[in-house]
Formats: structure tokens, C-alpha cells, sequence
């Protein structure tokens, strides 16, 4: 098969001796690397001219010398006649980058951005590749110091978001805690029984209200002072928490105040409940506590359990001073 060479590319516009009287400047003055390989074999590509650019970061004379007589390094020689023969099978200009020196002394290995060129004789062989090399090295070097400066400031930028959620988190629990006894406020109490309340009315089943009011708990602080007063506040909370069940809602409601929302239970489980919260307190806690209980209704908010369950207790209080 003949081959027909492409036509020059400034034929239209300069003469053949021209022509290669710019190659020739090109090639002398050209501040990057280029080399022209002779193939003599898919195995065996020997140098067959360097430009004066080229042979001054060479250092030493290097025409005639094969890949692997002019590359120290075995694999660096190995990487650059795959991308020879890469050049080769695919018949056509390739662009690639390589790491490497010339020197086995040399320091850091240097960054080349080559481009390969194939030439053909009349029958179609190819029987040289031409090369252009340009040293990037600067270019990657920065490049790498911009990648490892961005991976520093994703870092920084996920320890503080990390912080920032930390804190928030932080922020949230103590917005809905009470700080003495480190349940639920009234806040985070009323948020979490509505939602009780929103699936009781969905799903049509029971819920029941509490609140449990220490007795005399004015008489403890006012004879034994407040610092007392709190503790026991604190045994109280932990003792109605140790008692109800997970997913029962409990917080202070205020003062002396408990409330507790008991999602799926009914009136009379509620009353059972009520009482064995009301025998741990008094066991563990040295003071009795007066109650109250609602039954949830689909037209009922907080609000209006809570009155209801407040009535109930100061019933019981009024029934039990009168019994007395
Ligand atoms: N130690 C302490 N006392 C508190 C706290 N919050 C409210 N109190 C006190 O709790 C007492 C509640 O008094 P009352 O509402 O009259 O209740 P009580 O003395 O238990 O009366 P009854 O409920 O009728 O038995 C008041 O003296 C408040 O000052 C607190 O965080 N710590």
C-alpha cells in the first residue's frame, strides 16, 4: 500500500526551502524538548536526534543510544516505550504525561507533557516518532499544593462543621432540658405531646396524662432549705423516669410539678401506673406526691388535658385535706 505524505502545512504559503528553514529555526531554537526516535523494531527505539534543548538537559552525548542505554531507570525507560508502542498500534498523534529524569542522581523526579507524533516512509511504515516535551514539573508542583491546601481547608471545614453540629446539638439539649433535673422542660413536653397526641387521634387509640405534685414540698424547702429541696426534686425526676415506661413522655412541668403522657393507655392502666409511681416515690424519695388524670379525647390539645388533669389533682388534694 502506498502512502501519501500530507502536504506541508505552509505549502501555499512558503517555499520548500522555507519550509525547512522554519523547521530548522524551530528545532535550534525551540526552548523545549524535542527528539526524533528511530523505530527499528516495536522492541528496539533508538535516539536518533535531540534538539540543542533537549541535549543540554541531557548533559552527555545521546544519539545512537537506545531508550533503556538512555533512561538510568528501568521502569521509567519501560513507561516510555509502552507509550512508543501505544504511539505505534494506534497509528497517530498521542498526548501524554510522564514522570521522570535523566539522571539516576537527579532529585525530584520531574513531570513531562510529550507529545508523539508518528512519521511514515512512502510505503506507509512508520519509521520514526516525533516528540515535543515540556517540563511541567512547576505547573504540577503547584497544582499538587493547591490540592493539598484544598484537602486542608475541607478538613478544617469539616471538624468546624462538626463542632458547629456538636454545639448545636449541645444548644438543642439544653433548650429542652430542665437544668435541675435533666428531663424534659415544659417546652420540650409540650412539643413532644402533641405529636403523641396528633398519632393518638390518627390511629384512634388511647392516651392518658399525668400530673404529680410533691406534697408540702414548700415545708421541705422552707425547714430543710433549698439546696435539700432540689435533691429531692432530682430523686423524684429520676424515680418517675426509673418507673414509667421508654416510650412514655415525662418532664417537669414547673415548681414542684410533674407531667407525665402515657401514649396507648387507658383510664384504668393510667390509675395503675399513677400508683406505682406514686409507692417508688415514697420509697426512695421521702415525700408523697398528689396526682391527677386525664383521658385523652380526639378534640382535646395540651392545654385541655392538662386543665382536666390539674382539676383532678387539686379534687384529690381538697378529698384528702378534708379526710384528714
Ligand atoms: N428547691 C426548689 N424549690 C422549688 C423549685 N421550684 C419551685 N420550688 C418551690 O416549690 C414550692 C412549691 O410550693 P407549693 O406550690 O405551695 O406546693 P406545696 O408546698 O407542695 O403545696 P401542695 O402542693 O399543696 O402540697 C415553692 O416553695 C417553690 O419556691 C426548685 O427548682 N427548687
Amino acid at each position: 500500500m502506498s502512502h501519501q505524505p500530507p502536504p506541508l502545512v505552509f505549502q501555499d504559503m512558503l517555499t520548500h526551502h522555507q519550509d525547512r528553514a522554519l523547521l530548522q529555526e524551530l528545532w535550534e531554537h525551540f526552548p523545549e524538548h524535542m527528539f526524533l526516535i528511530r523505530v527499528e523494531s516495536p522492541q528496539r527505539f533508538v535516539v536518533e536526534a535531540v534538539n540543542p534543548a533537549q541535549q543540554t538537559t541531557i548533559g552527555y552525548p545521546c544519539v545512537g543510544l537506545t531508550i533503556e542505554e538512555l533512561l538510568p531507570d528501568a521502569e521509567q525507560a519501560r513507561s516510555v516505550t509502552d507509550h512508543y508502542r501505544d504511539c505505534l498500534a494506534c497509528d497517530h498523534p498521542l498526548r501524554y504525561e510522564e514522570i521522570g529524569h535523566f539522571h539516576e542522581e537527579s532529585g525530584e523526579p520531574l513531570h513531562w507533557l510529550t507529545l508523539l507524533v508518528p512519521l511514515h516512509d512512502d510505503q506507509g511504515r512508520t519509521t520514526h516518532l516525533f516528540g515535543i516535551s515540556q517540563n511541567v514539573t512547576e505547573l504540577r508542583l503547584a497544582r499538587q499544593a493547591l490540592e493539598a491546601q484544598n484537602a486542608r481547608l475541607e478538613a478544617l471545614v469539616a471538624e468546624r462543621t462538626a463542632e458547629l453540629q456538636a454545639s448545636n446539638a449541645r444548644l438543642e439539649a439544653l433548650a429542652s432540658r430542665d437544668e435541675l433535673t435533666g428531663i424534659a422542660n415544659r417546652r420540650q413536653l409540650i412539643t413532644l405531646s402533641e405529636h403523641a397526641m396528633q398519632r393518638a387521634r390518627r390511629q384512634h387509640t388511647p392516651l392518658a396524662l399525668l400530673i404529680l405534685d410533691i406534697d408540702g414540698f414548700k415545708a421541705i424547702n422552707d425547714t430543710r432549705g433549698h439546696l435539700a429541696g432540689d435533691a429531692i426534686l432530682r430523686e423524684v425526676a429520676q424515680t418517675l423516669a426509673d418507673t414509667l415506661r421508654e416510650s412514655d413522655l415525662l418532664g417537669r412541668f414547673g415548681g414542684d410539678e410533674f407531667v407525665a403522657v402515657l401514649p396507648d393507655t387507658r383510664a384504668e392502666d393510667a390509675r395503675h401506673l399513677a400508683e406505682r409511681l406514686r409507692g417508688a416515690v415514697t420509697q426512695r424519695c421521702g415525700c408523697t406526691l398528689g396526682l391527677g388524670i386525664a383521658d385523652f379525647t380526639p378534640h382535646d390539645d395540651f392545654a385541655s388535658l392538662v386543665e382536666r388533669a390539674d382539676r383532678a389533682l387539686l379534687r384529690a388534694k381538697r378529698a384528702r385535706g378534708a379526710s384528714r
